[in-house]
């Protein structure tokens, strides 16, 4: 199986506020991004790798990579408007600079994962890996903590939590899949990759993921995430 990551890095970050767009944020001396692209590395260091980055970010990022020596190769993608567009503009990436990777024996798997997730474990990346072969389309899940309330204006009412589970990335597919998946006019309900296949009529699969996989979105996930590197 030919295996490729698109490292989704396009966005503003305006929950975490400030100027600088947290995937560029540093942490024990690297930026939030350059750790969850050695995760990558360190899982299989001959997968493809394609950062998705916004344009007038892109200087700074190399500059970056020089100032600390990053070893890991990598192309780069312009980011777009939404999550879904730099997916797309990652996935066209893939198949203008790589060639056309369709057809052949070899079977070719793409995962997305956000560039904000650095804490992801080796053994979800496989797992998400081994079921797309197979399925061609898995995602990672983890089990909700906290009770769920269902909201209709101002009144609530509890949910059963087990029917519910939190979605990770990385979200792993046939290539072939997510290109035309991805081919489909962008819905504000495309809120991961995962939504995008199932509106374009594919079942996906879902296998364990871990706690320690969170998204930096806001301050406080900064601070867990400072909290987990030092641990
Ligand atoms: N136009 C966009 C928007 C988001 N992302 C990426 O998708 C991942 C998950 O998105 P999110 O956490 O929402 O990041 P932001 O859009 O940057 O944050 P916010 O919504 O707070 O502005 C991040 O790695 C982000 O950089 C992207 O590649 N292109
Ligand atoms: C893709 C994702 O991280 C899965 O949980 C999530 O849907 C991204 O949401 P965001 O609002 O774009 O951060």
């Amino acid at each position: 199986m030919k295996r490729y990551v698109l490292i989704v890095a396009g966005g503003r970050g305006l929950r975490m506020g400030g100027d600088l767009p947290k995937q560029f944020i540093p942490m024990e001396g690297k930026p939030v991004l350059m750790h969850t692209l050695e995760a990558f590395h360190r899982w299989d260091a001959s997968v493809g790798l394609i950062l998705v980055l916004p344009e007038d970010h892109q200087p700074y990022w190399k500059m970056l990579c020089q100032e600390i020596g990053c070893k890991v190769p990598h192309r780069i993608a312009n980011g777009g408007e939404t999550r879904f567009h730099s997916v797309r503009n990652g996935l066209h990436f893939l198949s203008d600079e790589i060639g056309n990777l369709s057809g052949g024996d070899e079977k070719t798997c793409v995962a997305v994962h956000d560039g904000v997730r650095p804490f992801v474990a080796p053994e979800v990346i496989d797992r998400c890996f081994a079921e797309a072969e197979v399925s061609g389309a898995a995602i990672p899940v983890v089990p909700v903590v906290d009770s769920l309330r269902e909201f209709s204006g101002e009144s609530s009412r509890p949910v059963d939590r087990s029917r519910y589970q939190a979605v990770q990335t990385p979200q792993v597919f046939d290539y072939d899949l997510l290109l035309k998946a991805y081919e489909q006019p962008y819905s504000e309900f495309f809120t991961d990759d995962a939504s995008v296949v199932e509106a374009f009529g594919h079942t996906v699969k879902t296998v364990p993921g871990n706690r320690e996989n969170i998204k930096i979105t806001t301050p406080f996930d900064l601070l867990v995430a400072k909290a987990l590197l030092a641990k």
